[in-house]
């Protein structure tokens, strides 16, 4: 709620509230709440089967719910018992298989739900979307003779261009490569934002969280047991769970550290925020070394603990190192 004028105006636009929903038996959500405001983006996250599609799917109005409701701003989002053609206009659905008209081009693909009046605007608007999905190119293109990634990016284009308040997308990168992938994150998600089109992101990679999502709801075991600010669950996640959702992590008994030997609490900590040292720290027998790239992936036991650490570089299987972590660290995640 924001105050303008001398009044309270609500932004908050969609809202889930005591949601749960099963296709058999077995309960697939149970009790989801939350909210999305105008223009905001929003990662759901969790393992693969937590319901993560089944979320967009309600929220579109793809299937019925047992219980709750789904409102974008005072309307009620209603299921397929109450809709002959399912999903709602002023939202689009991104979903894994993609909705092409495959015997014509990229560009009238792109350009059929481009709601201008002008040629030249059209012509614009088409190029506009072509080029942030980098497929200039191929406007010409028949669009069945396009790769699988290649036809996700026109799918992305093709529901970009109906403008929708709020876009619901599923695994978007899933079949795009690691050379484009990145440049079409930063386009589309800086898209969104310009346009002022809300977003929420069904997703495994914390590549598409990071650097683009305001809020992040994390699902594990049909319920949402984290809604918060990205940088705020990245930086103190309560559990392991959420903690591997960013990368890798361990879950470390605080006593292994001699100041902390009479707390006996485990803390998440990051593989990266070890410091790995020669002399001293928590002693550690390196069991396996892994090349990262810009760095070592690091296994090794510690009483018992098997640790992940990442070091500048290789160290030999059986050799005894020491690591240490930020008391800043271990008192941040010692928190309730
Ligand atoms: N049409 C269906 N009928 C019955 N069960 C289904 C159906 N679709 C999905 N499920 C089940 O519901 C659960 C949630 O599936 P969902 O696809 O929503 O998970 P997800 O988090 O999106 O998974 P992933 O990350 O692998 O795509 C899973 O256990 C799945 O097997």
């Amino acid at each position: 709620m924001t105050r303008f004028l001398g009044f309270y105006i609500f932004t908050a636009m969609l809202y889930v509230n005591s949601l749960s929903f099963s296709y058999q038996k077995k309960p697939v959500l149970t009790d989801i709440n939350f909210q999305v405001k105008d223009g905001e983006h929003i990662a759901i996250v969790g393992e693969s089967g937590c319901g993560k599609s089944t979320l967009l799917k309600i929220i579109y109005g793809l299937l019925h719910i047992d219980e709750g409701t789904v409102f974008w701003n005072d309307q009620q989002v209603m299921g397929p018992n109450f809709n002959l053609v399912p999903g709602e206009p002023y939202m689009k659905y991104l979903s894994q298989d993609f909705d092409l008209m495959p015997y014509t081009t990229v560009e009238e693909n792109v350009s059929q739900f481009l709601s201008v009046f002008y040629p030249e605007e059209l012509k614009a608007r088409t190029y506009e979307l072509l080029q942030m999905i980098d497929m200039v190119s191929f406007a010409k293109v028949k669009v069945k003779t396009l790769s699988g990634g290649q036809q996700q990016r026109v799918a992305l284009a093709r529901v970009l261009a109906q403008m929708p308040d709020l876009l619901l997308l599923d695994e978007p990168f899933s079949h795009i490569d690691n050379f484009k992938k990145n440049k079409l994150r930063r386009n589309l998600f800086g898209y969104l934002k310009k346009h002022g089109i809300s977003c929420i992101t069904a997703t495994h990679d914390h590549h598409d969280i990071l650097p683009y999502a305001d809020r992040v709801l994390v699902i594990k075991d049909q319920e949402l047991i984290a809604d918060a600010k990205t940088a705020q669950l990245y930086k103190n996640p309560k559990n392991l769970y959420i903690a591997s959702l960013f990368g890798e992590a361990n879950l470390v008994p605080i006593d292994i550290v001699k100041s902390y030997a009479d707390v006996k609490r485990n803390i998440v900590v990051y593989a990266h925020e070890f410091r790995v040292s020669r002399k001293k720290g928590i002693p550690i027998i390196v069991d396996k070394c892994y090349f990262m790239g810009s760095y070592y992936l690091l296994e090794g036991l510690s009483e018992g603990n098997k640790i992940r650490f990442h070091y500048s570089e290789a160290i030999e299987a059986g050799k005894k190192v020491f690591i240490n972590i930020d008391i800043e660290t271990i008192n941040q995640r010692l928190q309730p």
